[in-house]
């Protein structure tokens, strides 16, 4: 377990930052903040533009620690490119079937669910309590808040928020950019950029 550099100290920093500290990883190297922003014990080094730097100067592993899904797909496949490791990260109590896969830069938060043969691609967060159910394909940069619950199968396109307690049937496919709001109950696969709401799941206007 490398000392990692972390990108963003705001709510979701701090929740990964506690996933960091229960799983035994050492304290972090650093953070960066374009707002300024700072975690409790961790030295702030600067806005997110000074990661080449540190790199230079010999940090090798980050993570991206932003709930906004397009910005941290961005900073994390910008630190790949300078070179940086993000190795996923895994809270003790998450549970992943030994033939689950958790992509580079994901995270899974305490008692996150990824079931068998289910796998989530680069920067996912499975957030506290998901249950993402067997043979489900997570696109890149795809959030699935607290609580939420994809059946067997289940495929996200990249950039989609699932969001706090939503529920999405088996075998429906959720397209790029799409939003499922919280506590909605998908019963019919979702376009690409839509937002969805409501029991069952309808489209909101906008
Ligand atoms: C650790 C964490 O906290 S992770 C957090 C993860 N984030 C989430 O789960 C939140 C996901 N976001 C949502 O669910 C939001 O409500 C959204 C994106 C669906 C809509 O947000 P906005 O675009 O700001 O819409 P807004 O709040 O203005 O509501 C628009 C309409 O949709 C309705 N609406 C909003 N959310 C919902 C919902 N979850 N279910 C049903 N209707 C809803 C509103 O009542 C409103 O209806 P009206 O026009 O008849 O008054």
């Amino acid at each position: 377990m490398p000392r990692l550099l972390l990108i963003g100290a705001g709510g979701h920093g701090r929740a990964v930052l506690s996933a960091l500290r229960d799983a035994g990883w050492p304290e972090p190297a650093g953070v960066l903040d374009d707002g300024g922003g700072a975690l409790p014990g961790v030295p702030c080094l600067g806005p997110v533009s000074r990661a080449a730097a540190l790199w230079r100067d010999g940090l090798r592993a980050a993570h991206v620690a932003l709930g906004r899904n397009a910005l941290r797909r961005d900073i994390g496949e910008s630190l790949l490119a300078i070179g940086f490791a993000l190795p996923p990260i895994l809270h003790p109590s998450a549970v992943l079937a030994r033939d689950a896969a958790l992509g580079e830069g994901g995270v899974a938060m305490p008692r996150a669910v990824l079931g068998a043969a289910a796998r989530a691609g680069p920067h996912a967060i499975l957030n506290s309590g998901c249950i993402v159910e067997h043979d489900c394909v997570i696109g890149p940069a795809c959030h699935v808040a607290p609580g939420a619950v994809l059946g067997g199968g289940v495929r996200l396109g990249a950039g989609v928020l699932i969001g706090l307690q939503a529920g999405v049937g088996p075998g429906l496919r959720i397209g790029d950019d799409a939003i499922v709001a919280l506590g909605a109950a998908v019963v019919a696969d979702v376009p690409a950029g839509a937002t969805v709401a409501g029991v069952p799941a309808r489209p909101l206007p906008g």
